[in-house]
């Protein structure tokens, strides 16, 4: 053994932690140069990253303080620090630092701002919600819903993320009824104006200091000597750029990850980073670890081979050493909705027993009417990650349209809003003609003698017979007869959420108590039920790192998982694919410790499901007919091909050759701007250069005096001595030629910190 592994080894006995398997070991005692460790679920990559950590310090010798750790959340940056605290002491602990990237990029800002440069205010999330509500209005010329506005928010943040420029971002196809390249230019110059940015441009902005502050850079790469980064298949374009920049110098770069674990391509995560790694970091060593000491062998197996179907991924034995449990159970219901009264039943018996359940879902809408019910029966329940979208997206809030008017057929808002989609051809002028004219009558019979048209009077009394109906009636009228089916499918709106409310209002008497019990249920999603209970509802992005011993997997059928993103009303954005799709179904089956279910919906297929019952080692228990189950699968996939097709105008997950080479070949150019300054005379803070891509480069200096930068001006440089620019890149920076060599240079920075002067030129 030599003399490094006896202190290895040494080291775990000394901190216990001899339990670490080979795998374990190699990548904990593999301290220097660039590593990536692919970890399967449930295999210890905190236990490891901490150990690997621990040793760095207690065996290797390096100080606390040369070591920045990041992970994805604060709250994931805190229980790390106290794992590393619990094993190897406050001392050491508190000297380490555990950081989100985005605090990094914030202390690489403050630096620069301490040096006298201006930098904008960070928004609140009220701020920036308001500038894209004033941009919807202004360019579809109506009002957005709350789901909107999260839409609008998340593809600004994707276009800063993946570093998109113009036609990359008309290239993705992003789902909005105006161009998503004016969206961010007139968001980016709406935000600007109001010296703010946002938490995406902090990223920016840190990257931007980073190329273009030598200085920056410099001092931050001598400071970090080692950088670990967690969970890296969730780290996201520019985010990994920023990383590169930090341990270019070190090359002490340690990322664990697992590509079949990434699931927020909404976010713009980027695990094909992880795939192209040698590629970035040569010589770069790639390591695994693959027990799961999680789950049981059944529960391993399946989610192994139901991965393995991917191709973006990287080959790995994933095996378990918990021995043989229960067979993965097909659960058997009549249609979607039965599932739920099933569920119900389901957290019933978990209270009564006091034996844990958890239920898993794509989307929060499973929830709804599982809460639903178990609310009317006083069931305790733990809800997680119910972010209430369903009650502010287009489906529930054309619905309430409906029913104001019913409710008040004298309701201006609710008319307004309803009027155009009632299949009477109408005009805005018509319409708004009717609500202005004197009279008692319900503005669709007004609307009547407006237009001459005797539809209307037919739909006022519709609309007034509502009030007689039982709720679910009314809202079976609602999308049958006032057509609003037809409208949703109109704008590609798909019809689940009406399925949805429809089960909801069983119960209620009157479209009176629909309204008050919606907003009940509304309240209640917003409060939230986060207390401890045996029975757990969430969805698997908020189940993701998290472990529970019996697991069932909900609504697991073609179009809603995996989702067919022109039939739901759920905002998608960036890459939604069928991969992505099928690393959140192996994300939530690897959830389960002991038992796993998955529910089969009677009449719908499910390729998922079918491939775990069919070829998984259960094969011979599925629950479906042989024949019925391979023409389903015909189906299925069928219709997956025909959503691939479809959804080959976005930028997908394993289409990488396309745009990312392209992105790091052209380096920095490409990279989105950050809020500047609106004009030099609103502050006498002093500025870097400006970022037109013009023919001339503007620097305001200490003095507020203006040195303009061409293509052939001389200057001299404290370190490098006489140059003549021979490039204005685009984002300020400028390439010189030296005597001896050429150089990009921020020349803010230069000219200010009295580094650089113009000599000769224009
Ligand atoms: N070598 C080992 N031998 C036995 N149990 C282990 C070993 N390594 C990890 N474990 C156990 O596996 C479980 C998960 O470990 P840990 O908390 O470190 O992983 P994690 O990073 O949270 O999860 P994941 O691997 O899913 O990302 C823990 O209960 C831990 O004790």
């Amino acid at each position: 053994m030599s003399e490094i592994m006896m202190i290895f080894e040494k080291f775990l006995q000394h901190y216990r932690l001899n339990h670490l398997d080979p795998q374990q070991r190699t990548a904990a005692s593999t301290t220097d140069g660039p590593v990536l460790l692919l970890a399967v679920p449930g295999s210890g990559k905190t236990t490891t990253l901490i150990a690997r950590l621990g040793y760095l310090v207690l065996g290797c010798g390096v100080r606390p303080e040369d070591i920045l750790t990041m992970t994805y959340t604060v709250a994931a940056t805190q229980e790390m620090r106290q794992r590393f605290i619990d094993r190897f002491g406050k001392d050491v602990g508190n000297r380490m630092e555990f950081r989100t990237i985005n605090s990094v990029c914030y202390k690489i800002i403050a630096l620069y701002g301490q040096m006298g440069n201006w930098i904008p205010r960070m928004a609140t999330e009220g701020e920036s919600d308001a500038v894209v509500r004033d941009i919807y209005k202004t360019l579809a010329q109506s009002y957005p819903t709350d789901a909107d506005i999260k839409t609008m928010r998340m593809v600004i943040s994707n276009i800063k993320n993946r570093m998109m420029d113009k036609v990359q971002t008309e290239a993705a196809g992003f789902d909005l009824p105006f161009s998503a390249w004016t969206l961010y230019n007139d968001y980016q110059a709406a935000m600007n104006e109001r010296q703010l940015m946002d938490f995406d441009d902090q990223l920016v902005m840190a990257y931007q200091i980073l190329i273009s502050e030598p200085q920056i850079l410099n001092a931050y790469q001598e400071k970090y000597k080692h950088i670990c980064v967690d969970e890296a298949q969730d780290t996201s374009k520019i985010q990994h750029e920023i990383i590169a920049l930090l341990a270019q110098k070190n090359r002490n770069l340690f990322m664990v990850g697992d590509e079949d674990q990434s699931i927020y391509g909404f976010r713009a995560a980027c695990p094909q980073e992880l795939m192209e790694f040698e590629k970035k970091w040569p010589g770069a060593k790639i390591l695994l670890i693959e027990t799961n000491y999680r789950s049981t062998d059944e529960i391993v197996d399946a989610s192994a081979k139901f991965i393995r179907q991917n191709k973006a991924r990287r080959d790995k034995k994933m095996h378990g050493v918990n021995g043989h449990g229960e067979a993965i159970r097909a659960i058997p219901v009549a249609n979607r909705l039965e599932q739920y009264r099933l569920l119900a039943g389901m957290g019933q018996t978990a209270m009564e027993t006091n034996s844990p359940l958890t239920v898993l879902y794509r989307n929060n809408d499973s929830a709804l009417p599982v809460i639903d019910a178990l609310e009317k029966r006083g069931i305790p329940y733990q809800a997680k990650g119910n972010d209430g979208l369903f009650f502010k997206g287009r489906v529930y809030l054309g619905v309430m349209d409906f029913v104001r008017l019913a409710l008040n057929p004298r309701d201006k808002d609710a008319f307004m809003s309803l009027y155009y989609k009632l299949g009477l051809f109408v005009r805005r002028q018509q319409a708004q003609a009717a609500v202005s004219r004197y009279s008692k009558k319900p503005l669709l019979d007004v609307l009547g003698e407006v237009t001459g048209n005797d539809k209307c009077h037919d739909l006022s009394r519709i609309f007034a017979s509502l009030l007689t109906m039982k709720a679910v009636d009314a809202l079976k009228t609602i999308r049958y007869q006032l057509k609003f089916a037809d409208y949703l499918k109109s704008c590609k709106v798909g019809t689940a959420r009406l399925d949805t409310l429809e089960f909801l209002a069983q119960e209620d008497a009157s479209l009176t108590d629909f309204v008050t019990h919606m907003e009940r249920l509304q309240k209640i999603i917003r409060d939230g039920r986060k207390e401890p209970a045996s029975f757990v509802l969430s969805t698997i992005h908020s189940a993701k790192g998290l472990e529970y011993d019996h697991v069932i997997l909900a609504d697991v059928y073609d179009g809603e998982f995996p989702v067919d993103p022109y039939q739901t009303e759920t905002p998608l954005v960036g890459e939604t694919d069928l991969e992505e799709e099928r690393r959140l179904f192996y994300v939530g089956m690897t959830r389960a410790r002991k038992t796993l279910g998955i529910i089969r919906v009677a009449g719908q297929t499910s390729d998922f499901a079918d491939f775990v019952f069919g070829t998984g080692n259960q094969g011979k228990k599925n629950s479906q007919p042989k024949a019925s189950a391979s023409s389903s699968k015909t189906v299925a996939r069928e219709k997956t091909q025909k959503w691939q097709k479809e959804k080959s105008r976005r930028p997908r997950d394993n289409d990488w050759s396309k745009w990312d080479d392209a992105l790091w070949d052209e380096g920095h150019n490409n990279a989105p701007q950050w809020p500047v300054r609106p004009s030099a005379a609103q502050s006498s803070a002093k500025r870097i250069s400006s970022f037109s891509g013009s023919s001339v480069h503007q620097v305001t200096s200490n003095f507020d005096e203006t040195v303009e930068f061409r293509v052939g001006d001389k200057v001299k440089h404290a370190v490098f001595g006489e140059g003549t620019v021979v490039e204005l890149m685009k984002n300020g920076i400028l390439r010189i030629r030296f005597a001896k060599e050429e150089k990009k240079i921020a020349p803010g920075y230069a000219v200010n910190a009295g580094l650089m002067k113009k000599i000769s030129g224009s």
